[in-house]
């Protein structure tokens, strides 16, 4: 029997497309837990190793957190993990300014999920999911993130145009979350 899994997020709107994504197909009971796990500094695996044993820390038990990094490739990766600080200063459409100078528009959206078995001397396992993209000037709602400039490759479509069933089915998240949910099933 596989034990209650608590996923630790301070963001909403994460937490409703993993459940959506997730569905009845996982094999395993997951509780969230709303906290806002402090972040330090590195590269996207260090960020979500400690995020995770901080999470341990703190719930005492089964964890997983996830961290979300948006990588410009004309910036060699950033704003990668740090896209936070910056969507929230510049917004969709700074973040497509910052661009402005540069002729290479593709990004990455990456998601990194990082789950703490919960025993003490346990090692913290990653599944990483990626997803190509483009950064436009901004289109459709404005409820999630970044979603309004980022357009995937093969799509007309923004992130944010895209019904969220479409998106659930290409998304840096869905793709991270396959993974984890096979870490489960074999
Ligand atoms: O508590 P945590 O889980 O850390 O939640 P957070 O909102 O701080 O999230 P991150 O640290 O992973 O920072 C990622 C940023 O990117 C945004 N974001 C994450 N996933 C996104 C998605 O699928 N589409 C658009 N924006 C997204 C999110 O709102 C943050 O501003
Ligand atoms: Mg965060």
């Amino acid at each position: 029997m596989l034990k209650t899994i608590t996923f630790v997020t301070g963001n909403a709107k994460k937490l409703e497309e993993v459940v959506q994504i997730l569905g009845s197909d996982f094999p395993g009971e997951l509780t969230s837990k709303k906290l806002d796990l402090p972040e330090l500094q590195g590269d996207i695996n260090e960020i979500s190793i400690l995020k995770a044993k901080e999470a341990h820390r703190q719930v005492q038990g089964p964890v997983v957190v996830e961290d979300t990094a948006l990588c410009f490739n004309a910036l060699k990766g950033l704003p990668g993990p740090y896209i936070k600080w910056f969507l929230e200063k510049l917004g969709p459409e700074g973040l497509h300014q910052m661009l402005e100078g540069f002729e290479d528009k593709t990004a990455q959206a990456v998601c990194t999920f990082a789950y703490h078995p919960g025993g003490e001397n346990e090692k913290v396992v990653l599944f990483q999911g990626r997803t190509d993209g483009m950064i436009v000037s901004p289109r459709g709602p404005r409820d999630f993130g970044w979603d309004p400039c980022f357009q995937p490759v093969g799509y007309d479509n923004t992130y944010a145009e895209m019904p969220k069933s479409e998106k659930n089915k290409i998304s840096h998240r869905y793709r991270a979350l396959d993974k984890f949910r096979k870490h489960f099933i074999q």
